[in-house]
């Protein structure tokens, strides 16, 4: 993709090109968030970015106190780091294909925590480099503000959401965590064990979702609109669906969250907490052994 996502579908741009993010930083219009690990963003990273790891390392939790919490987290660094509202933040990983959606899922977050104008770098570093984009170990002094939080929960799906919807059958769960944690053999990509359950949600189907991406010469980019929506088909999801995605923790998640925004599906929403949320309480009903491929859920 070249520049900024133009789909009709999708009126608000969210990917941003190399000159793009140039352009707005020049112009001292944007807030760049490297979501990388501090060593990685402290050998290089783009001029005037800030440091965020943990929009990719927080584990949420979707009890009413893990959702304030997670508010009250972000809303914190946000204002920290200086997103006063009037600046777009443009966040921004290796690639991104690379660290399981981190960029999304700062996107994400920030979506729902209601920031006005917030994107991703399209390609991450990588494109950035190819663009002949230039790194700095500089860092800068962010300045503290006020940022302007105004929750948009309809993008959030809770374990309690998740639970009515297996019960009551009218919205469908989309599984996009990599394979061997789809298949059962592996709780999370920090470990087999590092989770306590390993399986899926009852009912979900089932993405990998490097299948939304193309990569070519190692550099990764979202599959166009209409190879997404067949990719989706495939699996009976549809644009007008109801969709709750998961995977261990968001980031991989809200990756595909992208990928399907893109492609005109308007009715997602993430399930924050996750795997590691939802295999940690055992109250909370798993299909183990080989995916029964989307049997409904039969504990209504
Ligand atoms: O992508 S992830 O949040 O499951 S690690």
């Amino acid at each position: 993709m070249s520049t900024i996502m133009r789909e009709a579908l999708m009126p608000i741009p969210v990917l941003y090109s190399p000159d793009d993010v140039r352009r707005l930083a020049a112009e001292g219009k944007a807030l760049l968030i490297d979501v990388r690990d501090k060593k990685d963003f402290d050998a290089g990273h783009i001029a005037g970015a800030v440091n965020m790891p943990d929009i990719f390392t927080y584990l949420a939790e979707t009890t009413q106190d893990g959702l304030a919490t997670l508010q009250r987290t972000f809303a914190s660094l946000f204002a920290e780091y200086g997103l006063d509202g009037k600046k777009t933040a443009i966040v921004y990983e290796d690639a991104l294909h690379t660290r399981y959606g981190a960029s999304c899922r700062g996107y994400w977050i920030l979506r729902y925590l209601g920031y006005p104008s917030v994107g991703i770098l399209d390609g991450g570093l990588s494109a950035w480099r190819r663009a002949g984009g230039t790194f700095t170990t500089e860092t800068t002094t962010p300045v503290r503000t006020e940022f302007p939080l105004g929750i948009n929960g309809d993008l959030m799906a809770t374990y309690e959401d998740v639970m009515a919807a297996l019960r009551s059958g009218g919205v469908k769960l989309l599984d996009n965590r990599d394979r061997v944690e789809w298949l059962g053999d592996s709780s999370s990509p920090y470990g087999v064990d590092f989770a306590p359950r390993k399986g899926r949600i009852p009912g979900a189907v089932w993405i990998e979702w490097y299948d939304f991406m193309k990569v070519t010469d190692n550099h990764a980019s979202f599959r166009d609109a209409a190879e997404i929506r067949a990719l989706a088909a495939s699996r009976n999801l549809h644009p007008d669906d109801d969709i709750i995605i998961y995977c261990f923790k968001g980031a991989r998640a809200a990756n595909t969250y992208v990928a399907l925004t893109a492609a005109g599906f308007t009715r997602l929403r993430i399930y924050m907490g996750s795997w590691n949320e939802w295999s940690r309480n055992s109250a909370l009903p798993i299909e183990d052994g080989l995916p029964k491929a989307a049997a409904p859920y039969s504990g209504r």
